[in-house]
């Protein structure tokens, strides 16, 4: 997160890490007691590793009372994901156990009615994300209030150029933006998730490259399916 800031601890008790070898890679989000929702790209680069995923953290480091690493049963990319686009930009992990819910872990609920959220809403994003261009990784969980943008700004030729599809929306980037390991964390607004931090161009704090996250809605049926199906 660029131009954030530190975040109150456990005020989003339904922040997940996505780990491998005990190293932050993405964001996530607890969507149900045995499921995270996550970025499909945060997959790249990992080449076939299963993610461990990190619960009820503040820091990444110290020692905290609700803080547990969970094994992750399945991995389930969307099938229209790819690493061409930023499409269909969603994954869904099936923890080894139901986490175990309490003031620092939390489901976060999910919005359902598939209905752009209007420009200039101002919405929440969090992350462990680099805090600084040259990279800076934070041990503590950083948080940013955005205003959304309209696809039709977002879409603008000088912007994202009619690359922002109606299962995407954008949020204002000047300075104040999601960067590389937020991917996978939710947008909040008025309380519910409506988006994923996708990476999209990869650029970070510049106001032409809006923030891109995949909208939620238009992917509910998906989601109920794939968790419906593997119910242990
Ligand atoms: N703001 C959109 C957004 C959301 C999520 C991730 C991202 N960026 C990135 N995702 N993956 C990446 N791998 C390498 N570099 C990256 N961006 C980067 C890193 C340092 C300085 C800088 O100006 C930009 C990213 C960008």
């Amino acid at each position: 997160i660029l131009g954030g800031r530190k975040a109150d601890p456990h005020v989003m008790p339904y922040m997940a890490s996505l780990q491998l070898d005990g190293q932050h890679v993405c964001g996530g989000f607890l969507i149900a007691e045995q499921w995270v929702l996550s970025a499909a790209h945060c997959t790249e680069e990992t080449d076939g590793k299963i993610f461990q995923v990190l619960l009820g953290a503040h820091s990444l480091t110290k020692p905290e009372p609700h803080k547990r690493l969970y094994r992750v049963r399945a991995q389930i990319p969307h099938p229209g994901s790819n690493i061409h686009n930023n499409k269909d930009d969603l994954l869904l992990l099936q923890l080894e156990e139901k986490a175990e819910l309490n003031e620092h872990v939390q489901v976060l609920p999910f919005q359902r009615e598939d209905r752009d959220v209007a420009a200039d809403t101002v919405c929440k994003v969090a992350g462990w994300g680099t805090t600084s261009h040259s990279g800076h990784r934070p041990d503590e969980l950083h948080s940013l209030e955005r205003p959304v943008i309209s696809r039709d700004v977002c879409n603008h030729r000088t912007r994202h150029d009619h690359t922002i599809t109606e299962k995407m929306m954008c949020t204002d980037s000047r300075k104040k933006d999601t960067c590389k390991g937020d991917s996978g964390g939710p947008l909040v607004c008025n309380g519910v998730a409506e988006g994923v931090v996708t990476a999209g161009s990869r650029v970070c704090g510049n106001y032409k490259k809006p923030a891109i996250y995949t909208r939620i809605a238009p992917y509910v049926a998906w989601i109920d399916s794939v968790m419906a199906s593997a119910a242990g």
